[in-house]
C-alpha cells in the first residue's frame, strides 16, 4: 500500500483516500435518491440506534450492548425490507442510466437504425393541442429504447402508426380506451389503457392526482419521458426521471420530445423540490 500522510498514529495512504471519496460518492447518491421521501426518517433512525450502539459498546454496558447487538444483526435485513423501492430504483438508476453509459448510446444511436425518422411529432402535437383546448385528460408515454412490453400488456394492445385522429379518439371521454396511458415506440402505439406505476413522492404537488403520479412514477422507474394532459385544467405535464416540467408550450414539449428519441436532451430537468408541494395549485411554473 502507498503511503500518503501519518495523523498522530494513524497512517493514510491513496487507497484509504480513494476508499473515502467512494463511500461519500455512495452516501451522496443514497442520500440524493431517498431525499424528500419518508426513507430519510427511517435511514436517520437506523443511523441514530447504530450511533447508540457503538457508544454502549465502548462503555461496555453488557445488556444494552447485547440487546442493541441482536437487532444489528438482522440490521441489513431489516434495511433491505425497509428500503426495498429505494434499493431497486438505485439498482434501476445504475442499470439504466448514467452519463457513460448514455455518452456510448448517443455514439451508436448516431449510426444505428434510428425508428423516429419516420415518427411525424406534428401528429402528436396536433392531438395534444386538441386535447389540451378540449380540457381531455390524456396519458403518452414515449419509449425510445423497449418496447415496455410489461407495462403494455397491462393494457390493450393496437400496434398502430401515431395519428392524431386516432390519439383523440383514444382519449375521448366516452371512449373504452381512454382510462390509462398508451405507450409510443418506434412511431407506433403499442397499447393502450396500460396502467402505470404511481409515484410515491411526498413532494408532488398536492393538485397532482393519480394521472400526474402515474406520470412521474412511470418516468422514474423506466428511461421513458410521460406527457400528461389535465382534464381539470387542460394543463400539459412532462415527466423524466423522476422530474417534472409544468405548464409548457406545445413548441417546448415538441422539443423536449425529439430531443428525447434524438438522445441530445439537456439537463434542465428540475428535481421535485419540497417548496412546489407548498406551490399553489393554479399557479403554472416552467422548470425548463
Ligand atoms: N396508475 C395509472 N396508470 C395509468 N393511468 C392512470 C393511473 N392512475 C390514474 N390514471 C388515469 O388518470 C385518471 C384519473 O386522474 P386523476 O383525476 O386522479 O388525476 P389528476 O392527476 O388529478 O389529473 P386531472 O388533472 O386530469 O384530473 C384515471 O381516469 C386514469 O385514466
Amino acid at each position: 500500500m502507498i503511503f500518503l500522510f501519518k495523523i498522530g498514529f494513524l497512517e493514510v495512504s491513496w487507497v484509504d483516500v480513494i476508499d473515502i471519496g467512494l463511500v461519500s460518492v455512495l452516501l451522496y447518491q443514497v442520500y440524493k435518491l431517498i431525499r424528500g421521501s419518508i426513507a430519510v426518517n427511517i435511514f436517520l433512525g437506523i443511523l441514530a440506534l447504530y450511533l447508540v450502539y457503538l457508544i454502549v459498546r465502548a462503555a461496555q454496558m453488557e445488556l444494552l450492548t447485547m440487546i442493541l447487538g441482536q437487532f444489528m444483526g438482522v440490521g441489513v435485513l431489516a434495511m433491505i425490507i425497509l428500503f426495498q423501492p429505494e434499493i431497486r430504483k438505485f439498482l434501476l438508476v445504475i442499470g439504466r442510466g448514467t452519463e457513460f453509459r448514455e455518452n456510448i448510446f448517443k455514439t451508436i444511436s448516431n449510426w444505428r437504425h434510428e425508428y423516429h425518422d419516420d415518427f411525424d411529432i406534428g401528429q402528436v402535437i396536433e392531438a395534444v393541442k386538441t386535447l389540451k383546448a378540449s380540457k381531455t385528460g390524456a396519458l403518452m408515454v414515449f419509449s425510445r429504447d423497449t418496447e415496455l412490453k410489461f407495462y403494455a400488456q397491462t393494457g390493450d394492445a393496437l400496434d398502430a402508426e401515431v395519428n392524431k385522429r386516432l390519439l383523440l379518439s383514444i382519449f375521448n371521454k366516452n371512449s373504452p380506451l381512454h382510462d390509462g396511458a398508451v405507450i409510443i415506440y418506434k412511431g407506433r402505439i403499442r397499447a393502450a389503457r396500460c396502467v402505470l406505476p404511481v409515484s410515491e413522492n411526498d413532494h408532488l404537488p398536492p393538485n397532482f392526482g393519480l394521472r400526474h403520479r402515474a406520470a412521474v412514477g412511470m418516468s422514474e422507474s423506466t428511461d421513458t419521458l410521460v406527457l400528461a394532459v389535465s382534464e381539470e385544467t387542460g394543463r400539459l405535464v412532462l415527466a423524466r426521471n423522476g422530474k417534472y416540467l409544468r405548464a409548457l408550450k406545445l413548441k417546448q414539449i415538441e422539443q423536449k420530445i425529439l430531443d428525447y428519441l434524438h438522445n441530445s436532451e439537456s439537463g434542465n430537468w428540475e428535481e421535485v423540490h419540497e417548496h412546489e408541494a407548498e406551490a399553489s395549485a393554479e399557479t403554472p411554473s416552467v422548470k425548463a
